[in-house]
């Protein structure tokens, strides 16, 4: 950014750029975006060396700033991440195109042919945390939707990130395609996720991949449409009817396979019936879980450290977890109602009729029966990669992949009809 260049003016003078990159996008042939990212994904593989120097460097400041080891973990890049970076968009390349695909048609009685065809958003924003593969997977599928996309990573991954930047759009640039498809906001200045929120009409989407003080900054300011990809107080219900090694298999998976990743499990409800919520909490104890709940209830006793009113609500991303006993579906129900956050949640049962009834009335983006909460990924739902978990209500919910980075049009085609 020049010094004389506020973050407003940066940001509109990029989305120009954009705008006049996914106006050549949009027109580019399915095999050239795949050829595109065949060479991007090489372009990454052959500057390893420069991405991890940068990243290095990342992970030094963020050493000295304190960061946290979960934190510092999903900075950090080696020759075995970089390469499962390339070939993340090297899978990207191979996936069908979604752009051009008609939904449904209609022949009218008056004759006209109406059909539904998929077409790019346009110009999207991402504003992620410091993780930088999300720069590689982000730019992939924006590019191969057709999309332009101006990427605002974590200010602990900036050098990490310019250095991915720049060998993708090498990669991209080389192919013929406009390198202005994939832009890389490089202040660390807040004020440009200001800026890119308030760009009404210059970016036609912003996707905000992060927690608590972005949510509340994008429900302040945001005038461009926006898919929320926000944080995941998720849920598992046990209930009465559950097989008690399932339950003890799913809970334990579902908060300790990856504590730091948003489709983690936070609190877990287990239905008065249940013959042993003790085994439970102990299961999660012995994977060197920490906790919290009523310590009054004779079910928990001592395996418990007391829980606070706010403990409904917290995000742990953290070895740590909240417990409550409910009575039965309805009580699970209305937790989860109150204190979901619209990302995952998970029932345990036998019973198929309450299981059903979880899966029609959980108003979450997944909604999982006897699976665990870690399965809410784009790869595990066999989409080849993904934005992230969508936790509003629009049109794209849970992982967002190539589909849900397209819109569509009405495309009618006559013979001169007139309306009466
Ligand atoms: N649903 C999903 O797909 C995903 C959700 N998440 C959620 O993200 C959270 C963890 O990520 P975390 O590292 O804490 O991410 P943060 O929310 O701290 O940061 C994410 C991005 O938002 C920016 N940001 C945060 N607050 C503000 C603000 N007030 N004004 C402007 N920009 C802001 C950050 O910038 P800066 O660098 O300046 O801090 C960063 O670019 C968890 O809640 C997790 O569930 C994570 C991954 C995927
Ligand atoms: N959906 C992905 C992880 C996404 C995610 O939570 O990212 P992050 O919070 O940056 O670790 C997965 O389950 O592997």
């Amino acid at each position: 950014m020049l010094d004389s260049q506020t973050p407003t003016a940066l940001i509109a003078a990029m989305a120009v750029h954009a705008r006049a990159a996914s106006r050549l996008l949009a027109r580019v042939p399915d095999v050239d975006k795949a050829r595109a990212l065949a060479m991007a994904a090489d372009a990454i593989r052959a500057a390893a060396a420069d991405i991890i120097a940068a990243n290095a460097a990342d992970v030094a400041r963020g050493e000295a700033n304190g960061l946290s080891g979960a934190m510092l973990d999903r900075l950090r890049l080696d020759e075995a991440r970089i390469a499962a970076m390339a070939d993340g968009i090297a899978a990207v390349a191979a996936l069908d195109d979604p752009v051009g695909q008609v939904i449904d048609t209609v022949t009218r009685p008056n004759g006209l042919a109406l059909s539904r065809v998929r077409v790019p958003i346009g110009v999207i924003g991402i504003i992620y945390e410091s993780r930088p593969n999300v720069t590689a997977d982000a730019a992939a599928l924006c590019v191969r939707s057709g999309n332009a996309v101006i990427l605002r990573g974590g200010s602990e991954a900036v050098e990490s990130n310019r250095a991915i930047h720049a060998a993708l759009v090498a990669g991209i640039a080389a192919a013929g395609l406009p390198a202005d498809a994939v832009q890389l906001v490089t202040t660390t200045d807040r004020a440009a996720v200001g800026a890119m929120l308030a760009a009404e009409g210059a970016i036609d989407l912003i996707i905000p991949r992060g927690g608590k003080s972005l949510v509340a900054r994008v429900q302040a300011e945001a005038r461009v449409p926006v898919l929320a990809h926000l944080d995941g107080i998720n849920h598992v219900f046990v209930h009465a009817s559950a097989d008690a090694a399932m339950a003890r298999d799913v809970v334990v998976n579902a908060k300790m396979r990856r504590t730091g990743v948003c489709g983690a499990l936070e609190t877990l409800l287990i239905d008065r019936g249940y013959p042993d919520p003790a085994a439970l909490v102990a299961a999660l104890k012995d994977a060197g879980c920490v906790v919290r709940g009523d310590p009054a209830e004779a079910a928990f006793g001592d395996l418990v450290e007391p829980a606070s009113e706010a403990d409904w609500d917290t995000e742990y991303l953290d070895a740590i977890c909240s417990v409550a006993l409910v009575d039965g579906v309805e009580g699970a129900l209305a937790h989860i109602a109150r204190h979901a956050s619209g990302h995952t949640d998970a029932i345990v049962a036998a019973d198929a009729d309450v299981a059903e009834r979880f899966l029609a009335e959980v108003d979450s983006a997944i909604v999982l029966w006897n699976a665990s909460t870690q399965f809410a990924d784009g790869g595990e739902f066999g989409l080849g990669a993904e934005i992230g978990i969508a936790t509003g209500r629009l049109h794209a919910r849970g992982p967002v992949a190539l589909e849900g980075l397209t819109t569509y049009k009405w495309l009618g085609r006559g013979t001169g009809q007139v309306r009466p």
